[in-house]
């Protein structure tokens, strides 16, 4: 989301979860990480477009396409972890908003991106909650973008993570009262990676412990955490912020002191 521009907090809306706007500039492209995410078996560095498997070649979203007024073709996608600091597809503009009746929860095992097969990351996913808020971003893609976002996030989310797709309802912080059609990917309990609750802490030593593909499992966390401070005070996240406690406590256990780096 380069480019990004911290706009003045808007004034506080009855059922406005955050205040802060953070809008990146429409056109603004992502930067390619360096390297795409390799596929499994396929370890060769071609973007992740080229490897997707054929069978996914026109993937269909098993949510209803959702369709706002305005451009019949345009597509919001909702990205509420990883997505929201790299969503590596081509985009024409981002709001940060949030989703109501959901709440976010590292309850999604992950053996690529932020784990392995011996020692599987924790991710997040989507859980339906009445009373929930979940912060993230929705990023439109339009044209020719739609079918490579799908085809790319196939891979990444579906093939890869075991996220399925649903359609949900957002709210662009800076226009909570024009909300927009969007699609997001969950990992519901049905899905093979799915580990369900935990403890916190037990979360956070999993997370202390883990790395796949795309980088360790903290780095996960302490991005998604970097978002949620950049969107302002107002927007909580109590799960979130319990794990990155638990981290914080537990770190010093994890971290050589002074004496044990003079021995090496
Ligand atoms: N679907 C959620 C979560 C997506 C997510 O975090 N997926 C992981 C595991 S499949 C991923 O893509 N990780 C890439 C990374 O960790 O950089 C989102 O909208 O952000």
């Amino acid at each position: 989301m380069g480019g990004a521009q911290l706009e003045r907090p808007s004034g506080a809306r009855p059922g406005v979860c955050v205040r802060r706007s953070f809008r990146a500039h429409a056109g603004d492209q992502p930067r390619r990480p360096p390297g795409p995410i390799p596929v499994p078996g396929t370890m060769k560095q071609e973007s992740a477009a080229s490897n997707t498997p054929a069978a996914s070649q026109s993937p269909t979203p098993s949510a209803q396409f959702p369709r706002n007024d305005g451009d019949p073709q345009a597509l919001w996608i909702f990205g509420y972890g990883s997505l929201v600091w790299r969503p590596d597809f081509a985009y024409s503009d981002s709001r940060v908003g949030f989703v109501r009746g959901y709440s976010r929860r590292f309850w999604q095992g992950d053996t690529f991106h932020r784990g392995s097969d011996k020692m599987p990351g924790r991710v997040v996913t989507l859980l339906e909650d009445h009373e929930g808020c979940t912060w993230g971003v929705a990023y439109q893609v339009q044209g020719e973008q739609v079918s490579e976002a799908l085809k790319y996030l196939n891979v990444r989310e579906a093939v890869l993570g075991g996220y399925d797709t649903k359609e949900v309802t957002f709210y662009p912080q800076d226009a909570p009262d024009q909300p927009l059609k969007a699609l997001a990917y969950v990992a519901t309990p049905q899905n093979p990676g799915y580990l369900g609750p935990a403890p916190e802490e037990a979360i956070a030593t999993q997370i202390l412990a883990c790395r796949g593909f795309s980088g360790h499992n903290l780095e996960y966390l302490l991005r998604l955490a970097d978002f949620m401070q950049l969107c302002g005070p107002q927007a909580q996240d109590e799960h979130l912020a319990a794990i990155v406690d638990a981290v914080g406590t537990m770190l010093p256990c994890f971290c050589p002191t002074e004496q044990a780096l003079a021995l090496v």
